[in-house]
């Protein structure tokens, strides 16, 4: 990199958002570049400069450009390149409106990785005057935090965002990942820093997945316990043993009072001994407590779920995942749903210190944080809206117990459960509702797909 050309990042940066552009206009029904309308909103940094070195090349192609300053300085080269290029320069932040009225996209170049929360009135009136246009955001959707998600104040809501060289938190985390649309990756080049926030692919999830070894025996695979559901919740039960019941571990053992429902459904399931992973508290009402003082008595890696979470008071003293949905884990730090939703990072992080245990933050992009602060957190991307159905985090509880208990370390079994869940919600709706028992069912049938990587055996 140090050999590169000054600008010869921005020129690569822009090519690719120029290109991705063509492509967002041909999707939307346009032939490509060619006698589209094309607004760029440009800031003061090097975000607008991206935005105005795109123009340059739309318009090459054949689109009528229009960038739009939003402030004194702007970048003296990119403009000097649209205007070369036969593209309309408007200060002063007004549209002279030479393609509003009929834009095909609004190129948001407002403000990247360098800027603060929060768009300026002069953005805001901009982006009011193409209401209604399809928005491509430059790096970022302006106005997010980006190393955090949060959004504090208005921002934008791309279409589609076009980053460079690496995914940033504000992709993945919401609420700043729902405003950042599609987002799609453009390498550039760039040497990257150690992420903070990253996200499992599908290569990932394969190297994890325990496979048996070929010596292996049900012991050596790993043996998970569930004590969980009640008379009151019967359903937690077999919904959780139906996630633990995959085949991933070697055998599964259920204790609680839906032990008969448990057996006539899954007869390979037996009772009460040693485990290498218990699951404790999914539907458990009054048996919470004990579930989870029996299970942390057995000095084993441990995932609490619901009712069992209500009974935690500080550090357990064994390795563990917490699985909150962001109301229960409001109350279990005593903070409102609502900043836990607005910022599941900071409380993610904030409960796993606490706790000194891994949290799993239940959402549409389930946040799972380390108790070592040097670990990255990483966001699940895999799933569905059609996911946020009843019995769902019971059959996730058991899936990341089976992994527990098959050997994986506390973050990479609630990573890879909850990436594993997500696409087996995926393929089991295929576009429509699906069933927490749908979603276990095809758990088996996500793990065949996983690409072929060298996995650990077990
Ligand atoms: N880092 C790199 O190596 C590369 C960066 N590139 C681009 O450069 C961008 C970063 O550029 P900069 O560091 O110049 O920063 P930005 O362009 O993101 O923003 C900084 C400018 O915006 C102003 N600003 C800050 N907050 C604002 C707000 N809320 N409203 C309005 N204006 C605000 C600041 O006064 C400053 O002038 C990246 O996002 C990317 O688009 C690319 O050209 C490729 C290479």
């Amino acid at each position: 990199m140090a050999d590169l050309p000054e600008g010869a990042l921005m020129q690569r940066a822009a090519a690719g958002l120029a290109y991705a552009i063509i492509d967002f206009l041909r999707e939307r029904g346009r032939g490509g570049a060619y006698g589209s309308r094309v607004a760029l909103l440009v800031g003061s940094g090097d975000n607008g400069g991206d935005a105005l070195y795109a123009g340059a090349i739309l318009a090459r192609r054949g689109a009528r450009v229009e960038a739009v300053l939003l402030s004194d300085r702007a970048h003296e080269g990119g403009v000097a390149a649209l205007r070369a290029a036969g593209g309309t320069v408007a200060s002063g932040g007004v549209s002279t409106g030479s393609t509003s009225g009929g834009t095909d996209v609004v190129v948001d170049g407002i403000v990247g990785i360098g800027g603060k929360p929060g768009l300026r009135a002069e953005a805001e009136a901009a982006l009011a005057m193409f209401e209604g246009a399809p928005v491509v955001s430059v790096d970022t959707p302006s106005g997010v935090c980006v190393d955090t998600g949060e959004v504090d104040g208005s921002h934008v809501s791309a279409d589609l965002t076009v980053t460079f060289g690496t995914y940033k938190p504000c992709h993945l985390l919401d609420p700043a990942a729902s405003a950042s649309g599609r987002v799609e990756l453009v390498d550039i080049g760039l040497d990257l820093p150690a992420p903070s926030v990253e996200s499992l692919e599908a290569e990932d999830v394969a190297a994890l997945v325990p496979r048996p070894a070929p010596d292996g025996h049900k012991y050596t695979r790993g043996v998970v316990g569930l004590r969980v559901g009640s008379a009151t919740y019967p359903g937690a039960a077999l919904l959780a043993v139906s996630g633990a019941n995959t085949g991933l571990a070697g055998m599964v053992r259920y204790v609680g009072t839906a032990a008969e429902w448990v057996k006539r459904h899954n007869p390979e399931v037996v009772g009460d001994g040693q485990a290498q992973a218990w699951v404790v508290g999914s539907g458990s009402a009054d048996g919470a407590n004990s579930a989870l003082a029996f299970a942390r008595a057995s000095g084993v890696p441990l995932v609490i779920d619901a009712d069992s979470l209500r009974a935690l008071t500080g550090p357990l003293g064994v390795p563990a995942i917490l699985t909150p949905h962001a109301g229960e884990l409001a109350a279990l730090i005593r903070e409102d749903r609502a900043d836990v939703e607005a910022r599941p990072l900071h409380y993610a992080r904030l409960a796993a210190k606490r706790y000194h245990a891994v949290v799993l933050l239940k959402g549409r992009r389930t946040t799972i944080a380390s108790p070592d602060p040097a670990t990255p957190v990483r966001v699940n991307t895999t799933g569905t809206s059609w996911l946020a159905t009843a019995g769902s985090g019971d059959v996730l509880g058991g899936l990341i117990g089976s992994l527990l208990a098959a050997g994986l370390a506390p973050i990479d079994a609630a990573s890879a459960g909850a990436w594993l869940h997500g696409a087996a919600a995926t393929l089991a709706s295929a576009g429509g509702p699906v069933t927490a028992s749908g979603v276990a069912s095809a758990i088996p049938a996500v793990i065949r797909s996983l690409p072929a990587v060298s996995p650990r055996s077990r």
